[in-house]
């Protein structure tokens, strides 16, 4: 086990001083050249304006056109020298302290597929990665005060949650009792008493890919994992805190790939829920009031260990090499990373402002987020190569941004308040039922998914209606209006479709009522993909709440989806399976 000096490079409370009010860190870490990599294809550049003191950090790539490189605002990232003991120490060990007081602590890998998520997280027997340097630390910290700690360990592929520790791998099922509190149904909990016992289960594991029930494993998988460690807190009057670790499914973008049947389907899914997962972060870094955990069994199998009190690091990993995928979850990364007011570039401004405008505005945080993410255009660039890490000493202020997040909810601060009040002798039900409290408020704060839906669909009927026929729009092949307004609904590749949007709107000069028409129009079109997608994906009780859908027509739009994954392609197939449903 690598050895570290804690003293040196613990981020206390005594470093804080920022005044940020965001609830996920979000760092980057550049991935060392594997075998086969070409060592002078070095294409990740960062800016660290303050060396290893910046508060913030621009990542950028090295084969845009630099007259037009984009850059990525992040909290920090992590160089090819910087090992796994490094970050640890950094951002993970200031994290323990807080688990042992009954909070809960999240940490996950993002990155495109082989950009180092596992190495960072598993690690080996040789360099242990994040999981095991902290179970280490929790183990040692346990002994001292004569506690114990149990591990779970699960796999989720294709939207089912799998055990990893239980040999008849049963599938683990979501529930919410009464109180909204999540139970993770089927999951266990194995005491863990010695390092060498955790590496033996975690990474064995992790490697075995053992067959999962009804699951063909003859294909590659693409799946989440993800470790909860159970830590007995200092006080018994605290609750059990939580230190979850995720090493997320490579993101790839599927548009790109020839992908066919049940893979494409496994793709999606995994991107789906990738995409979820940040615009939960994004939510709670912008304490928004609808936070969508329930969008995937990922974050709803989270929500107790991402809302409420709990801290955040996503750490988006990066090939050191020429790869898109790393550019789009960057982008997904510097959204999150911004939280409240990002700066946007003016063509986001102004799509933004305009669609806002045309949505009742009730309804405009209710939509699927965009990728707006601060671009800024680069001045001097530092490829990550010729940075040095000068030690660990002056690297202290990354932790901070957790310790000054803001306990933002009144409901928060007041179970604070109450917690530390002298002679308060709060047990551990009267603490599980605040946050339970807590949890409803924000219950109904925040609608559910299928009154988000059913307003989506209001928006679409109320737009086919009142967009007038006559609009002009633009050739055939331009799609850049739709993707304004696409950008706007769904995460998309920054692949310059902003810059494309712009240079057509002005080389064509409209007026503004034809350019109201125009986008109008685009928005009606990405309307129409969100409610095709909700027939594609949603569940039952979200499709009985649109309009004109009840019981029969859901279980036919259900039977219609086990035949062919995506049975609604465009409207008019829409119409065509609606009629068929109309003579069955
Ligand atoms: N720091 C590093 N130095 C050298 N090679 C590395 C480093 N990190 C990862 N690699 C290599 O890169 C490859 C991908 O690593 P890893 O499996 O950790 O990526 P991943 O993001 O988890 O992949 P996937 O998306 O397929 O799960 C592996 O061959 C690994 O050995």
């Amino acid at each position: 086990m690598e050895t570290l000096k804690p003293d040196k490079l613990d981020r206390t409370k005594a470093d804080t001083g920022l005044n940020i009010s965001k609830k996920a860190r979000v760092i980057a870490k550049i991935r060392g050249f594997a075998d086969l990599e070409a060592e002078s294809a070095n294409w990740v550049c960062i800016q660290k304006p303050n060396g290893e003191d910046s508060d913030s950090v621009t990542v950028s790539f090295g084969e845009q056109p630099s007259s037009r490189k984009e850059c990525y605002k992040l909290d920090y990232c992590y160089e090819q020298n910087e090992g796994n003991g490094i970050i640890f120490a950094r951002e993970v060990k200031p994290l323990i302290s807080e688990v042992f007081n009954g909070i809960n602590a999240t940490i996950v890998a993002c990155g495109a597929k082989g950009s180092g998520k596992t190495r960072v997280i598993q690690g080996s027997y040789e360099e242990p990665g994040l999981a095991a340097l902290a179970v280490d630390e929790i183990l040692s910290i346990s002994e001292k005060m004569g506690k114990s700690i149990t591990i779970s360990f699960y796999e989720i592929f294709q939207d089912h949650v799998y055990d990893l520790l239980d040999p008849k791998q049963q599938e683990v099922q979501i529930l919410e009792n009464g109180q909204g509190k999540i139970q993770l149904k089927g999951l266990s909990q194995v005491p863990v008493k010695s390092i060498s016992e955790f590496q033996k289960l975690y990474i064995s594991m992790h490697n075995s890919r053992k067959p999962v029930q009804k699951i063909t494993m003859d294909l590659p998988r693409r799946s989440h994992k993800g470790l909860i460690v159970n830590v007995s807190p200092v006080s018994n009057f605290l609750p059990t805190g939580k230190m979850n670790f995720v090493d997320l499914a490579g993101y790839q973008d599927i548009r790109r790939k020839s992908t066919e049947g049940s893979i494409f389907v496994e793709n999606t899914k995994v991107n789906k829920s990738i995409y979820t997962l940040f615009n939960v972060v994004y939510a709670l870094n912008a304490n928004e009031s609808h936070v969508p955990y329930r969008e995937s069994k990922l974050t709803r199998m989270l929500q107790e260990s991402l809302g409420c009190k709990s801290k955040i690091l996503m750490l988006t990993c990066l090939s050191p090499s020429f790869c898109q995928d790393s550019m789009y979850i960057v982008s997904l990364a510097s959204r999150c990373c911004q939280g409240i007011n990002p700066t946007v570039s003016d063509s986001t401004k102004k799509t933004k402002s305009l669609v806002s405008s045309m949505l009742l505005s009730s309804h405009k945080n209710q939509l699927p987020r965009s990728v707006s993410t601060t671009k800024t255009q680069t001045g001097s660039q530092m490829h990550s190569s010729t940075k040095k890490a000068t030690g660990v000493a002056s690297a202290v202020k990354g932790r901070k941004l957790f310790d000054e997040a803001i306990q933002s909810t009144k409901s928060e601060k007041m179970s604070q308040k109450e917690s530390s009040a002298p002679n308060a002798m709060v047990d551990k039900g009267q603490m599980i039922d605040k946050e339970n409290n807590h949890l409803l408020i924000n219950k109904d704060m925040s609608p559910p998914l299928s009154e988000r839906l059913q307003e989506i669909s209001n928006n679409l009927k109320q737009l086919i209606s009142s967009t007038p026929q006559c609009i002009e729009i633009p050739p055939k092949n331009d799609t850049s209006n739709i993707q304004a307004c696409a950008d706007i609904v769904e995460p998309k590749t920054p692949d310059g479709s902003m810059i494309v949007y712009e240079k057509w709107e002005i080389a064509n000069m409209k007026s503004p009522w034809e350019t109201f028409n125009m986008r109008s129009s685009g928005m009606k079109n990405s309307l129409v993909q969100e409610y095709l997608k909700l027939l594609n994906t949603g569940g039952k009780e979200d499709l009985k709440r649109l309009k004109g859908i009840g019981e029969k027509r859901a279980s036919y739009i259900l039977e219609l989806r086990e035949e062919s994954p995506e049975p609604f392609k465009n409207i008019k197939g829409m119409m065509k399976k609606e009629m068929e449903c109309l003579f069955n």
